[in-house]
């Protein structure tokens, strides 16, 4: 399988101490891996290294077998696509408009958009169930609404790469599940994608990976059942935690209560 990122021993941070420390993960089409970890343990500053928003102190990146460095902008973005943890939308757009702004990295000389660009565009607003968010403005969207755009201008960028940044933030269960779903069936169609997420349930329903951050370096990282178990979660977050198999077998956890404990 194509390695699509390989993350070796990378240190990087803001100031002089490092927020990320020594983490390696490699990321292969067909592999979405999900990061979990407590706030302000470093996943956002992952996404951002590989990126390259922010420079890194030790370790090497490599996109599709290219150093990072050596990539160019546009080429990166026919590549990797990001969907970031919010935006205030530019005033004035539609949500297609800023779907459609996924292909600018597709586009021609001149950048203009073509009819199969605008029938991509709508093709996956269907798809993610928000196709009435078209023509509507991007200032009169909920929070949820927005997300799915993102969502939506990621995929219509057609990359092999697929970076998302708690891309469920906002949205209700049926959406939470759909945008996965849309995004695990290109992953087993061979994209590679890397999501921070929340919420270990959903990690557990839909990673192939998972990587475990406590404190900027890599708790435990490598097939999703093998690192999603009670006691590795209670050693990331600090709380006790529940795991129970549902009858369609699979596994669901939960932080123990004093109010669970007691059964009420
Ligand atoms: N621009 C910045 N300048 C300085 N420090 C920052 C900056 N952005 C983040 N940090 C700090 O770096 C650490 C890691 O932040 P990061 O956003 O990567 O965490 P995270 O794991 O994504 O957290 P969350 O789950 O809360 O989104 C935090 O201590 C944060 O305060």
């Amino acid at each position: 399988m194509d390695t699509l990122l390989d993350i070796q021993g990378l240190s990087a941070g803001y100031g002089p101490a490092p927020v990320l420390r020594d983490v390696d993960c490699a990321v292969r089409a067909g592999e979405l891996w999900v990061v979990l970890g407590p706030n302000g343990t470093g996943k956002s500053t992952l996404l951002k290294s590989v990126l390259g928003a922010m420079p890194w102190t030790r370790g090497r990146i490599h996109l599709l077998a290219r150093e990072r460095g050596e990539w160019e902008a546009r080429a990166l973005a026919r590549n990797v696509a990001w969907v970031p943890q919010g935006f205030e939308p530019a005033e004035g757009f539609s949500g297609l408009e800023l779907v459609l702004m996924g292909r600018s990295p597709h586009l021609g000389l001149w950048g203009l958009t073509s009819a199969s660009d605008e029938a991509v565009a709508r093709e996956v607003l269907e798809e993610l169930g928000v196709a009435y968010l078209a023509e509507r403005s991007c200032e009169a969207m909920s929070g949820g609404e927005r997300r799915m755009l993102l969502l939506a201008r990621a995929l219509v960028q057609q990359p092999k790469l697929l970076l998302l940044d708690e891309p469920t933030a906002f949205l209700d269960v049926a959406h939470q599940v759909g945008a996965l779903e849309r995004v695990r069936a290109r992953v087993d169609a061979g994209l590679g994608a890397v999501a921070v997420l929340h919420d270990v349930n959903l990690a557990a329903a839909f990673a192939t990976h998972v990587l475990l951050l406590r404190d900027g370096h890599v708790l435990a990282r490598g097939p999703a059942p093998e690192v999603l178990q009670r006691e590795r979660l209670e050693a990331l977050y600090g709380v006790p935690m529940e795991m129970a198999s549902a009858p369609s077998g699979a596994r669901l956890f939960a932080p123990r209560t004093r109010w669970t404990a007691e059964g009420r």
